[in-house]
């Protein structure tokens, strides 16, 4: 049962003690070291080794075929594709509004300065598939890349054992426009993405969730390709007053709870009425509840409700938690939003639960967690494009600015770079 805090406990428990955690242990580390620098060095031969491991089975080709992609469609329900089309195009609409133009500026007659905004050739996206399947996680990778211009979107997801991925995973592909799909999963399809092998080509950069040997791997990779962030378990962080539903503020927590045993909750109220409420609420929802095992480890140790004495101290402690998501549960919703610094996504009023944020509504569902939505994004088209700057100066402009350049290059003892700009000017 989730459990009532002090603010100052909660500050203690959830904020300062994570902050000093480290997120990823050295044994998954090591694992994954493992496995990237075999398949670095040995390409196929290794990638096939760690999929028979990891995965107890190889598929007949890494690629799903086309024919394959054409087949999943008819073993997909019709209302359910109808739903992904509508959810893709709300996605669509909203991450369309994300895409920025190259600029140029005319600084003076003489100085031309600029900056192009172009997309990144190569993403490789990675879907999880080991406990569940997310269809809605293709949608929020692939959507935003092709938003962006990406001329490959190569999708990976782990094989099952039929030599299959999900089929619903295929037609969230399509929907989305991705170009290939890889029967690959774990640590093995980051290696593969990231450096390539006889049969794979690398990419430029991986995006998309994934558990503790995905992420391992991602942060290994960083720097020989981009990533996206490293996702940790997801969180939610719910401020409500006495005008709050108890049956939807614990649906949410639930909602939240059920993903992964290690998933954050919170309650942060000025009502006491509210966490008894939610309280009887939780146990009641949980009863109906195929995922129950999980929310309820969840809830029961990674979750808290803290009764605050008044509404901006609540706020106060979701800017410190910077938690994935923050839910509104007040009147007039929208008058707050200001108060909110820190957070991956906020969902305002008692009928925005963030569940129709994970699916439908538009803005991106993979978002920063454990804190670091203090300095980091949720996913965007700008996460798929490159910023090239760029400068023109004429022989008058670099003869205004020579005297300046040399004197701070003079300060920094680089007397080539000095020379760089009199040689033109005809004083070398
Ligand atoms: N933040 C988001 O937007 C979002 C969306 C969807 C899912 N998620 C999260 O993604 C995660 C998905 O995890 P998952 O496990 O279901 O799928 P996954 O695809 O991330 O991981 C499955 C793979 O892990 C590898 N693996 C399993 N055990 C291993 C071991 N002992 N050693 C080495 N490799 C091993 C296997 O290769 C397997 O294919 C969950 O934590 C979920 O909450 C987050
Ligand atoms: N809530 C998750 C991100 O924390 C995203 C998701 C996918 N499917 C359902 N939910
Ligand atoms: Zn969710």
């Amino acid at each position: 049962m989730i459990r009532t805090f002090t603010s100052e406990q909660f500050i203690e428990t959830f904020i300062r003690s994570k902050n000093k955690a480290k997120s990823l242990s050295d044994d998954t580390l090591k694992i994954a070291k493992q496995v990237i620098d075999q398949i670095r060095l040995q390409g196929e031969s290794a990638l096939k080794e760690y999929v028979q491991k990891f995965e107890g089975y190889l598929p007949l080709n890494w690629e799903v075929t086309d024919e394959e992609r054409k087949q999943a469609w008819s073993k997909v329900d019709v209302e359910t594709i109808t739903s992904l089309q509508k959810a893709a195009d709300n996605i669509k609409k909203f991450h369309s509004k994300q895409i920025q133009q190259s600029k140029i500026m005319e600084l003076t007659e003489d100085i031309i300065a600029g900056q192009l905004y172009r997309p990144i050739e190569r993403v490789g996206i990675y879907v999880p598939g080991g406990t569940a399947c997310y269809p809605s996680t293709v949608l929020m990778n692939a959507i935003p890349a092709v938003l962006a211009g990406v001329s490959e979107v190569i999708m990976t997801t782990p094989v099952r054992e039929e030599d299959s991925i999900a089929p619903i995973l295929s037609v969230a592909a399509d929907i989305s426009g991705v170009n290939k799909i890889y029967k690959i999963g774990g640590i093995q399809a980051i290696a593969a993405l990231a450096y390539g092998t006889e049969q794979i080509a690398p990419v430029d950069k991986i995006v998309g969730p994934g558990n503790k040997y995905v992420a391992a791997a991602k942060s290994l990779v960083f720097g020989d390709v981009g990533i996206d962030m490293i996702a940790g378990p997801s969180e939610v962080a719910i401020i409500a007053d006495e005008t709050a539903n108890p049956k939807y503020v614990a649906a949410d927590l639930i909602a939240q709870a059920e993903h992964d045993e290690n998933a954050r909750t919170f309650l942060l109220t000025t009502s006491e009425k509210l966490i008894n409420e939610t309280k009887i609420e939780i146990v009641k929802q949980c009863e109906k509840l195929p995922r129950a095992t999980i929310a309820k480890k969840s809830l029961s140790t990674q979750s808290a409700s803290v009764r605050v004495s008044k509404i901006d101290f609540a706020f106060d402690l979701v800017n410190k938690l910077a938690p994935e998501h923050v839910e509104i549960q007040l009147e007039n919703p929208l008058s707050y939003l200001s108060k909110v610094k820190n957070a991956g996504s906020i969902f305002l009023g008692s009928y925005t639960p963030e569940a129709i944020g994970d699916y439908f509504g538009g803005p991106n569902h993979v978002l920063p967690t454990s804190g670091t939505a203090r300095f980091s994004s949720g996913l965007s088209v700008d996460d798929f494009m490159k910023k090239t700057t760029y400068l023109y100066y004429s022989e008058k402009a670099l003869c205004d600015a020579a005297p300046h350049v040399v004197n701070i290059a003079s300060e920094e003892k680089l007397i080539g770079h000095t020379r760089a700009v009199q040689v033109r000017l005809g004083k070398d």
